[in-house]
């Protein structure tokens, strides 16, 4: 289909049950398989449970009959992919055909100043014209035509402006089949190119091309409440490629056939005109136009039985028309009417009763008229249909409606009149024959493929072959002939033209100067294709089954070869600019840097220049400043020295004034002896300077080192004073402690008791504390306390005495002949044994005291007082 660029079909025919509805699913599922990848391959298999639950039935001969023929229509886009579906015929135009009138007219006859407006041109210059070759009709002017409509829109009272915008929208219409559309993006979305087509478009119809190309290119969807516009890819353009799969209702033979075996009896029998005109009559015209050598193979041709049905006035289809539309016909006088016309016809035999026979191409059918004029009327009284265009339900008011326009229409052709004159209507028979034939011209359209579908036995069971009813089949079908016209014909041909530019590219030698006919047998003499297997007519080449497929392989493997050795060759070609490029960027850049820096450079060397210029003025100034001060200075000296120097020798020198006059300088003459002795003096002063000078330095070196000495033992004093204070302050608590401990417990026990000052606390031992009521020792316990912390204040008054005059003789304060360290020294080795002395005795006092308690039987008082006094003892113990 892509290759040759027409449309194709598939016609599936065969008795009811042989498998095509079968066969036409599984040709669906192909095309899906191979075009298939958006998704929508599968909603169009999807169609068939639906098609067969509303259009099959279980019949004798088959439990899935179809009971309806479809023609499904499965469209591609332009690179092979499936775009779309669909079921329901419509009218095409087919070769031989035109489009309406009015294009061609417009085209024809439309006056200079309309053409000029509208941007007409010929009609063979719009593509929807061009899709048959046929823009004329015999005898028929179209210019002329043109203004025959013009006066008849004068007349009919339709104004100039409203013709010229329906002449308006006439030439949009043309001009939009124009349009073309660019791939904008990796994932194929499309924009209508802004060519004159669409630029005519938008001017007629009054919209900016922006706006038109957005409306061609996008598609709005309502996702909820939200709007979005899609991107339309290609693949959703109608490309017009289509291929047809056709699965009608198979031939049919009951016991009792009726008015549908009738018809779809009818209906294979055009199917199988169309194959034999295909395979038989047309494959040998061809053959024999093209004056190829051919031997004619004889066919059964069915043409006659057709004849016997279509034929008017007295085919099948026409005298039951005839009859229906009699009031008093009857299905007996139908039949008799049929034997009366038809007798002499060899495939029409009347049977008795109101039975008659037709020898159809797939055997004899006999059929039953009975009911015939009935089903053919196809009776709907119009109070019916009105009564179901008033129901609520949408689809019955939408079926109704139809049905209530298309009876007000005109028809032409066979009418018949059932129950008034506003039931005027098409009978069924003229219905299915003219959707048979536009079928038929569909078909026409495309390349045809058929496949024949056999039943293998008449039990619908699997397993079982009948013999005699696969070859009946076969004969009838005509299987046979086309097994031998396939085997002698010529099934592939192409055009000379075609076959050369196809292929011509393969030739070993270039031929472009030949003619196609000489270019298309050096491709045949090349690939060696044996002379029987091929026959060059006039037009075409012909070639029997296979010879193609070989050319076909080797094209495709040399394109393959071609495209790779192009796109290596081009990213070698791409490869080689790029790095031309980068190396001619890396100098541009090179020279641009160089003389960025070289600008740099030229102001950083001029403000070096300027600096050491700059620097060298300031240090000379500052240079000449110093040595304008020094010169000063010595000037100064000078003059002061000299005026000494004057002054004190003024007695011994004299001053000898020059006799001359007032403009010459004083002139100052000193004996030299004088000035020995001066700078002997001199010399002299300036030696005792530098011998103090030296002294004074040997003096401060001293007064350093006696400092820092003087601040190291100020600092060890401090600290051993710091030590002593607090050791004397630990002992004076604790002393007090224990004081008061003793004398809150001695006056709970004994508010008389007398405290015996001057007991010695050696004494404590020697005289022991018996006393029954133990007021004694008790007293006795807080006057060696009392003492002890007596001793404590005295010594550490001396110590504090003693440590501070050291201090002061240290520090010179204090005159005193003795040394200062040693003496110190002394004093802290006298504190230490005096320390160790006093600890003892008070943990001696300390043992007697808890001693006398615990005897005393007053041990959980002094338990208490001792816990209290040694607790917090213990805290501040003496070191
Ligand atoms: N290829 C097949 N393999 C197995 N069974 C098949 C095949 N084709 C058909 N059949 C069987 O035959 C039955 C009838 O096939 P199908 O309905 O396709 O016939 P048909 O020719 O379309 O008949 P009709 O003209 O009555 O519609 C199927 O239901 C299936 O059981």
């Amino acid at each position: 289909m892509i290759r040759d660029e027409v449309n194709q079909s598939i016609i599936i025919s065969g008795e009811s049950g042989a498998g095509k509805t079968e066969t036409a699913k599984i040709a669906m599922q192909y095309l899906a398989a191979l075009g298939g990848g958006s998704g929508i391959e599968y909603e169009i298999l999807k169609t068939n449970p639906i098609l067969e639950a509303f259009g099959n039935a279980k019949t004798s001969r088959n439990d899935n009959s179809s009971r309806f023929g479809k023609l499904i229509e499965i469209q591609f886009s332009e690179t092979g992919k499936i775009s779309g579906a669909r079921i329901q015929t419509f009218v095409q135009c087919a070769d031989g055909e035109r489009s309406y009138h009015i294009f061609y007219q417009l085209c024809a006859g439309a006056p200079h100043a309309l053409r000029e407006k509208l941007n007409l041109r010929t009609a063979d210059e719009y593509k929807y014209l061009r899709q048959s070759s046929c823009f004329s009709i015999a005898g028929v002017d179209d210019a002329e035509e043109f203004c025959v409509v013009m006066e008849a829109l004068d007349v009919v009272h339709v104004s100039k402006e409203d013709q010229e915008s329906v002449f308006a929208m006439l030439a949009a219409v043309l001009w939009l089949g124009n349009t073309s559309f660019t791939v904008i993006d990796n994932e194929n979305h499309v924009e209508a190119v802004e060519d004159e087509s669409l630029s005519t478009v938008a001017k007629l119809l009054g919209c900016s091309t922006g706006e038109l190309n957005l409306a061609l290119s996008t598609r709005k969807m309502r996702v909820g409440n939200d709007t979005i516009i899609q991107k339309l890819t290609l693949s959703q353009r109608r490309t017009g490629r289509s291929i047809s799969i056709l699965d009608i209702y198979g031939f049919e033979s009951f016991d009792r056939n009726s008015f549908e075996q009738f018809c779809i009896n009818y209906a294979n029998e055009r199917l199988q005109q169309h194959f034999n005109r295909h395979l038989f009559k047309l494959e040998q015209e061809e053959y024999v136009q093209d004056g190829i050598d051919w031997a004619r193979v004889d066919f059964e041709d069915n043409q006659d039985c057709l004849n016997l049905f279509e034929k008017k006035p007295l085919g099948l289809l026409s005298l039951l028309d005839e009859e229906s539309t009699f009031p008093n016909g009857t299905d007996l006088t139908f039949a008799n009417k049929l034997k009366q016309h038809l007798h002499s016809n060899s495939y029409f035999r009347g049977d008795r009763g109101k039975a008659f026979t037709v020898n159809h191409y797939a055997g004899e059918v006999t059929y039953d008229t009975t009911g015939f004029l009935e089903k053919n009327r196809d009776l709907l009284h119009l109070d019916s249909i009105q009564l179901l265009s008033q129901c609520s339900c949408p689809l019955p008011q939408i079926f109704a409606s139809n049905m209530l326009n298309q009876s007000e229409k005109p028809v032409a052709g066979p009418l018949f009149k059932a129950g008034g004159a506003e039931s005027q209507k098409l009978s069924v028979a003229t219905k299915f024959k003219s959707q048979l034939f536009q079928l038929m011209q569909r078909l026409e359209s495309t390349t045809p493929h058929f496949i024949r579908c056999i039943k293998p036995n008449s039990l619908q069971s699997p397993g079982v072959y009948e013999q005699g009813l696969v070859l009946q089949q076969l004969r009838c079908c005509g299987v046979l002939e086309v097994v031998r016209i396939s085997r002698s014909g010529f099934p592939t041909r192409m055009s000379h033209q075609k076959f050369a530019r196809r292929y011509g590219f393969l030739l070993l030698e270039s031929a472009a100067s030949q003619d196609p006919l000489s270019v298309s047998v050096a491709i045949l003499h090349q690939f060696n294709i044996l002379p029987e297997m091929y026959q060059v007519g006039y037009t075409k080449l012909f070639f029997r089954t296979g010879q193609i497929g070989v050319l076909e392989d080797t094209r495709n493997r040399t394109l393959h070869g071609i495209l790779r050795v192009q796109s290596v060759f081009r990213g070698h070609r791409a490869r080689v600019y790029i790095k031309e490029l980068r190396k001619g960027i890396t100098t541009l850049q090179s020279f641009i840097i160089g003389e960025k820096v070289r600008k740099e450079y030229a102001v950083l060397v001029r403000r070096h220049r300027a600096a050491v210029s700059i620097q060298k003025r300031v240090k000379s100034k500052r240079e000449m400043n110093r040595y304008q001060k020094l010169c000063d200075a010595s000037v100064a000296i000078q003059s002061v020295v000299r005026g000494w120097l004057v002054r004190r020798c003024s007695s011994d020198i004299g001053f000898l004034r020059s006799g001359f006059k007032g403009a010459e300088p004083e002139e100052v003459l000193v004996k030299a002896s004088f000035l020995a002795e001066l700078q002997r003096r001199v010399l002299k002063a300036e030696a005792a300077l530098r011998e103090k000078e030296e002294e004074n330095d040997i003096l401060k070196q001293r007064l350093q080192q006696y400092e820092s000495r003087w601040f190291e033992y100020e600092v060890k004093m401090k600290s051993m004073e710091e030590v002593w204070q607090k050791q004397m302050r630990s002992l004076q608590s604790s002393l007090s402690i224990a004081r008061k401990s003793l004398a809150v417990d001695g006056s709970s026990r004994n508010s008389d008791a007398s405290v015996n000052d001057d007991q010695d606390p050696t004494s404590l031992e020697a005289e022991p504390l018996t006393e029954s009521n133990g007021t004694r020792p008790m007293s006795a316990g807080l006057s060696v306390i009392s003492r002890l912390a007596e001793e404590l204040e005295q010594r550490s008054q001396v110590f504090g005495d003693d440590a501070k005059f050291l201090v002061e003789v240290k520090s010179g304060q204090v005159d005193a002949s003795l040394n200062p360290d040693r003496e110190l020294r002394r004093l802290k080795q006298m504190f230490e044994a005096w320390k160790k002395d006093y600890g003892m005795r008070l943990r001696e006092t300390k043992v007697i005291l808890n001693k006398l308690g615990n005897d005393q039987g007053g041990g959980a008082a002094i338990d208490k007082v001792k816990k209290k006094w040694w607790g917090r003892r213990n805290s501040s113990r003496i070191n």
